[in-house]
């Protein structure tokens, strides 16, 4: 396909005025070189043009690998140049590395990186349908004085007369050219030249995006505007439920002490049937003897029966933040099979739980457990529980406790269910 637009992005300037030790244009914008951030609207528009872009004598070879790394794979349409001491210069230096399809030229300063990709199309079209050089301009809403160079004003200029330019401004590329080749002097920019030659400018509307930074000020300032533009990093909330069965009475086990189940809002009690305290021989491999809830010990109370120690708490807890993180669950990310895990307590999976979120890109902001099991009685060591599993994810636990009302396998004092909910924010 042949390529009739070309876009020469001028990068080449040392930015005394913005005063980093590096060029402008390499300086870094929100985490991207200047000059990476001003080609995005080159990227963004729908024709494929040539692209030039002239890079400062001084560090160019960094200059050529932000140019490739922006491009990806339109490289292939970018040409890189070295530029000269003046904008002109470096212009010029641009021109020479025209392709010879190219019939609409534009030239753009990478110091107005977030111009939006309409203001070059809307330059494209102008040119390309009046045959004549189009630039982008904004009205002059200060009052402009004219002075004598000492301080002394001489005249107050009629600002209706005037237009503040900007880029890219695109002209006819016999006209550039030509232009260029006759120049006896210095301009500060190319539709100077035009003009200068007898050729008619026009002037389009300009965006107030596109305003050039100069200074640390204008730094800060477009710093801002991404920031401002940036979509809302949402929060992602997760849910987890778990489920373990009290280890069940050896044959022939004293079912006599059965504990009463507890609801720890209401106190109220029934009898319940008596879950084995130890040794049972339906006991999985790395079930613990004691019970572990909510990353506490509890002595005295039947242990949960599982392939770690059965903390459903704490295993839920886990589900709710691995959920929210979009990692998947507990069981694909520990696995049962894996012998490190048998026997082992909750703070160990939340622990690793915790890291995986961080890595994943999260924080924790909360998590909130209901706990529904007739026993432990849990009330009594809520705030305890709380402290360690805060403390372990370095984020608040909240753990509420319920019975059924003997209703069910929780009622029935077979085991506990837990269920988690977890929010978490993006870094
Ligand atoms: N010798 C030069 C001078 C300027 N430019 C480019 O022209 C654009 C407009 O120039 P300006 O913003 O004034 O940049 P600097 O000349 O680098 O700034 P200063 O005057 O503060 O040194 C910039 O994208 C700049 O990189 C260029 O390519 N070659
Ligand atoms: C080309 C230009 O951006 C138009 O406003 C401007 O003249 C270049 O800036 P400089 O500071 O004058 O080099």
């Amino acid at each position: 396909m042949t390529v009739s637009v070309a876009v020469i992005v001028v990068a080449a300037g040392s930015g005394t005025r913005l005063g980093y030790s590096l060029p402008k244009a390499l300086v870094s914008l929100a985490q991207r070189p200047i000059l990476s951030r001003s080609l995005d609207p080159v990227f963004a528009l729908e024709r494929e043009v040539q692209l030039v872009v002239v890079v400062p004598r001084q560090h160019s070879a960094l200059a050529e690998q932000i140019v490739r790394d922006t491009a990806g794979r339109a490289s292939t349409s970018c040409s890189i140049v070295v530029g000269g001491v003046s904008r002109q210069e470096s212009v010029a230096a641009g021109l020479a590395a025209l392709e010879p399809s190219i019939e609409v030229v534009l030239v753009h300063d990478a110091a107005r990186a977030l111009t939006p990709v309409a203001q070059f199309e809307a330059i494209i079209a102008a040119v390309t349908e009046t045959g004549l050089a189009a630039i982008p301009g904004l009205p002059v809403s200060d009052t402009i004085k004219r002075t004598d160079g000492f301080g002394r004003v001489v005249a107050t200029v009629d600002r209706s007369e005037l237009s503040a330019v900007q880029t890219p401004q695109g002209f006819p590329r016999a006209q550039l050219e030509a232009a260029y080749a006759a120049a006896s002097g210095d301009f500060t920019d190319d539709a100077a030249l035009i003009q200068t030659a007898g050729h008619d400018v026009t002037i389009i509307s300009g965006d107030p995006l596109a305003f050039k930074i100069t200074t640390p000020w204008d730094l800060r300032r477009a710093e801002q505007l991404l920031a401002d533009a940036a979509p809302l990093a949402l929060p992602r909330t997760g849910l987890g439920v778990d489920a373990h069965a009290f280890v069940t009475p050896a044959a022939g086990a004293d079912t006599a002490a059965a504990p009463a189940t507890v609801d720890s809002a209401s106190g109220g009690a029934r009898p319940a049937a008596a879950p084995a305290a130890v040794d049972s021989p339906d006991v999985a491999p790395g079930t613990t003897k004691e019970l572990w809830l909510a990353g506490l010990c509890w002595p005295g109370e039947p242990a949960l029966v599982g392939h770690s120690d059965g903390d459903a708490v704490a295993h839920a807890i886990c589900d709710a933040l691995l959920s929210a993180a979009g990692l998947g669950d507990i069981g694909s990310t520990f696995g049962t099979s894996d012998p490190r895990f048998a026997g082992a307590h909750g703070d160990v999976f939340l622990a690793e739980t915790a890291r995986l979120v961080a890595a994943a890109g999260y924080r924790i902001g909360n998590v909130s457990v209901q706990l529904v099991a007739a026993r432990p009685r849990f009330a009594a060591r809520r705030a305890e529980a709380e402290e360690v599993l805060s403390g372990i994810l370095t984020a608040p636990v909240s753990i509420s406790a319920t019975t059924t009302d003997g209703l069910g396998f929780t009622g029935r004092t077979e085991g506990v269910v837990a269920i988690a909910s977890a929010l978490v924010y993006p870094r």
